[in-house]
C-alpha cells in the first residue's frame, strides 16, 4: 500500500502536495547519513541572521575605488552579496509578476511546458539521480537563455501572454549586470577588465531557473534546495522580497539572510573560483522551506561557452599561489553530478 501511495505522490508536483495538505512524502525527507547536513535542528529559527555585503552598482560602475574594494572583499571572503542601485527595478517587478501568474495557472496549462522525466529543461520538479537522495521541496521552470539558437522555445511559457517577452527583457538586462560584475572582478585584482570574459568565449551559456517553493507542512524535514555551490561563473538571483529562505555557510556556520528590498543577490560559482585560482570563493548555500508562505526566486546562471576549457588564469598563478585546479573541458557534467551526490565539483577539479 505504501508503495502504491508513493507511486501516486511521485508523479505530483510539490505545489499539488502542498495544496492537498498531505503528509510530507518519504522521498522528500533526507535519510542519507552522509548528507551535508546533520539534521533539521541546524536549519531553523535558532540560526543567526547575517547581513550580506551590499554593493552599490552605480558607484561601482563609476569606478568608485571604495566600491571596487568592497567587491573584491565580497568575492574573496563571502562569495555572496547584495547589489542595489542597479537600475532595473521595473523589469524585476514584471518578471516576478509573470512568473507568479504562471505558477497560479491550472496544472494542465502548466504541463504544456512540462519537462520530460530525465530532462532538466521545462516546468517540473526536482530530478534525483540516486534513490537515497531526498527530493527538494520545489517546482521550477528551467530554460536555456543563451546562446539564443539553443533555446527550446516550446518550453517557454506563452501564458501569461507577456511571459516570453518579459523573460527575454529581464535576462538581457540581468546578463548585462553579470558581465559588468565579471569585468569589475578583474579590475579589482588589477587585471585588464576583459580577462575573465575572454576566457569564457564568445557565446556564454546561460540558464534561467524560476524556483517556486510551496508552503510545507513540516519544513524542518525538507530542503527547498539542498546545500550546494553553484557550478556557474556567477549566478544572479532575484530573491523573494518578502519571504526569507536563503541561507549561506561561512566560517563553519550557517546564517539566515533577511530579504533586502530592490536588491539582487549575487552568488559566485565554482567556475569563478577555478578561474581566479581560488582567490574568489564560491558560496555554499541552501534554501529552507516555509510552513505558511510560498516563496519564489529567479536565478540566472552564467557559464562559459559550452566546451570551453576552464582553468586558473596564468596571471594568478605564482610562487606564492601555485595552481590549485586542473583545467576542465566541460564543467557542466561534473557540476550536476556533484550536486546529485551532495559533493562539490571543486573536489573533483582540485589538484
Ligand atoms: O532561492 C534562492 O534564494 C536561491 C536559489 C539558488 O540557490 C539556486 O537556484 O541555485
Ligand atoms: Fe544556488
Amino acid at each position: 500500500m505504501a508503495g502504491a501511495a508513493n507511486q501516486i505522490s511521485r508523479k505530483k508536483h510539490v505545489q499539488e502536495l502542498s495544496m492537498e495538505g498531505v503528509e510530507v512524502p518519504d522521498q522528500y525527507i533526507s535519510k542519507d547519513p552522509t548528507a551535508l547536513i546533520r539534521g533539521p535542528e541546524d536549519v531553523k529559527e535558532s540560526l543567526p541572521f547575517m547581513d550580506l555585503p551590499v554593493i552599490d552598482f552605480t558607484r561601482l560602475i563609476t569606478s568608485h575605488e571604495e566600491e571596487v574594494g568592497k567587491l573584491r572583499e565580497a568575492f574573496s571572503s563571502w562569495g555572496c552579496f547584495h547589489i542595489i542601485n542597479h537600475g532595473i527595478e521595473s523589469i524585476m517587478d514584471e518578471i516576478r509578476k509573470d512568473a507568479k501568474e504562471f505558477f497560479q495557472l491550472p496544472m494542465e496549462e502548466k504541463l504544456k511546458y512540462g519537462k520530460e522525466p530525465n530532462d532538466l529543461e521545462g516546468y517540473g520538479n526536482d530530478n534525483v539521480a540516486l534513490e537515497t537522495q531526498a527530493r527538494d521541496w520545489i517546482d521550477r521552470i528551467f530554460l536555456t537563455v543563451t546562446p539564443q539558437d539553443q533555446r527550446r522555445m516550446h518550453l517557454w511559457p506563452k501564458n501569461p501572454h507577456s511571459f516570453r517577452k518579459t523573460l527575454q527583457d529581464y535576462t538581457e538586462k540581468a546578463t548585462n549586470i553579470i558581465e559588468i560584475l565579471i569585468k569589475f572582478a578583474a579590475k579589482s585584482l588589477d587585471l585588464p577588465e576583459n580577462i575573465f570574459l575572454s576566457k569564457c568565449g564568445e557565446k556564454p551559456l546561460s540558464h534561467c531557473r524560476i524556483n517556486f517553493y510551496p508552503p510545507c507542512p513540516k519544513p524542518e524535514l525538507v530542503f527547498g534546495l539542498k546545500p550546494h555551490t553553484d557550478g556557474s561563473v556567477i549566478t544572479l538571483v532575484l530573491p523573494d522580497e518578502e519571504v526569507e529562505g536563503f541561507q549561506f555557510h561561512k566560517d563553519g556556520q550557517w546564517y539566515r539572510v533577511r530579504p533586502l528590498q530592490g536588491a539582487f543577490e549575487v552568488n559566485l560559482g565554482d567556475q569563478f573560483q577555478v578561474l581566479s585560482n581560488g582567490i574568489f570563493k564560491s558560496v555554499f548555500h541552501r534554501v529552507v522551506a516555509n510552513k505558511e508562505k510560498e516563496r519564489m526566486s529567479i536565478a540566472l546562471f552564467w557559464n562559459p561557452e559550452k566546451g570551453k576549457g576552464i582553468g586558473p588564469l596564468e596571471e594568478l598563478i605564482n610562487e606564492n599561489r601555485p595552481r590549485l585546479y586542473n583545467k576542465v573541458e566541460d564543467n557542466s557534467d561534473i557540476t550536476y553530478g556533484a550536486y546529485q551526490k551532495g559533493t562539490s565539483a571543486l573536489d573533483v577539479l582540485r589538484l
